[in-house]
């Protein structure tokens, strides 16, 4: 079973929501929260904004295109990113797109926070995606110190490590599973989050998939308004393997599919080993490691 939680129960303290949070975090690694500053309106906004963009011709998605950039921000076209070396290159699309930093700021020049590259269509694209960026990290922090009061991490532990987060905000396309796609080929392959938290918004669809612990496959779906989170590999070494980055995949059906991730990274340099160990896990240089795996464009032949 996947706990549903009430966000705003948990920030209150509820014995009920402060167990769930407890049992997602350390036990199938996934939850369904509710009741957070974003409601379905906003967030079924932000996916028909994507969906605009994702439906233009290829050729005008390619002026964004990440390939060209050599960062990670802007379109990935299908087969991009391969997150299973056993598999083949993912057959989603995605979109993208970090924090704004102010025009000169030295830390352009650095991959994770590279600027963003913002298409001209549909022209509300910029405006939406900024907005649910800033407001969508707010409701990661705020479910980041539930998971901090629910596992009994120390709350300072969280606290300044997300100011210039490396939070990365994705739109992914999965069209239907096309007719060619074989064992190995899949809207995203079986694989674990990089950072802290994933916010996950998706437009009600199915298609994502969590792995249970003594094997198969739990169906996980979500209506705009209500989200899935889940814990990345950060989150496993900052609580010394408490909190559980769970595999989870997309195989895909015979509908389109878009689904809308924050990866809640925290700054570069935050150490994110255990609290007390006497080695370093610097957050930007474990991103770095596991970006250069996975983006086709930044892979080593
Ligand atoms: O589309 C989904 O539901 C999951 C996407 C995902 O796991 C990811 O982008 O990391
Ligand atoms: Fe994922």
């Amino acid at each position: 079973m996947i706990p549903r939680i009430d966000l705003a129960q948990l920030a209150a303290g509820d014995a009920d929501a402060v167990a769930g949070m407890h049992k997602a975090a350390t036990d199938v690694g996934f939850a369904k929260v509710h009741n957070t500053a974003l409601d379905a309106k906003r967030v079924s906004a932000v996916i028909e904004t994507y969906r605009s963009f994702f439906k233009l011709p290829e050729a005008e998605k390619s002026n964004c295109d990440m390939a060209k950039t050599g960062s990670n921000r802007g379109w990935g076209a299908a087969g991009s990113e391969q997150v299973d070396p056993d598999a083949n290159p993912d057959y989603k699309q995605f979109f993208d797109a970090g924090l704004t930093l102010p025009d000169g700021d030295p830390r352009l020049s650095e991959p994770f926070y590279a600027p963003n590259c913002w298409p001209s269509n549909p022209p509300e694209f910029e405006a939406v995606i900024r907005q649910y960026y800033t407001d969508a990290c707010a409701v990661a922090m705020d479910v980041l110190r539930g998971v901090a009061r629910a596992v009994d991490l120390s709350a300072e532990v969280f606290e300044g490590a997300f100011d210039a987060p490396m939070a990365l905000l994705r739109g992914n396309y999965y069209p239907a599973r096309p007719a060619w796609a074989g064992s190995k080929d899949f809207g995203i392959a079986t694989h674990t989050d990089y950072g802290c938290l994933t916010l996950l918004a998706t437009d009600g669809s199915p298609g994502l998939e969590v792995r249970k612990r003594g094997g198969g496959w739990i169906p996980l779906s979500a209506a705009p308004g209500e989200f899935i989170i889940n814990f990345g590999e950060m989150m496993e070494f900052w609580s010394d393997g408490l909190v559980r980055a769970t595999p989870h995949r997309v195989v895909g059906g015979n509908d389109e599919r878009i689904s809308v991730p924050l990866f809640f990274n925290p700054a570069y340099d935050t150490n994110v080993a255990p609290e007390g160990a006497d080695r370093m896990i610097k957050a930007g240089e474990h991103l770095a490691a596991r970006y250069n795996e996975t983006y086709v464009h930044l892979q080593k032949p």
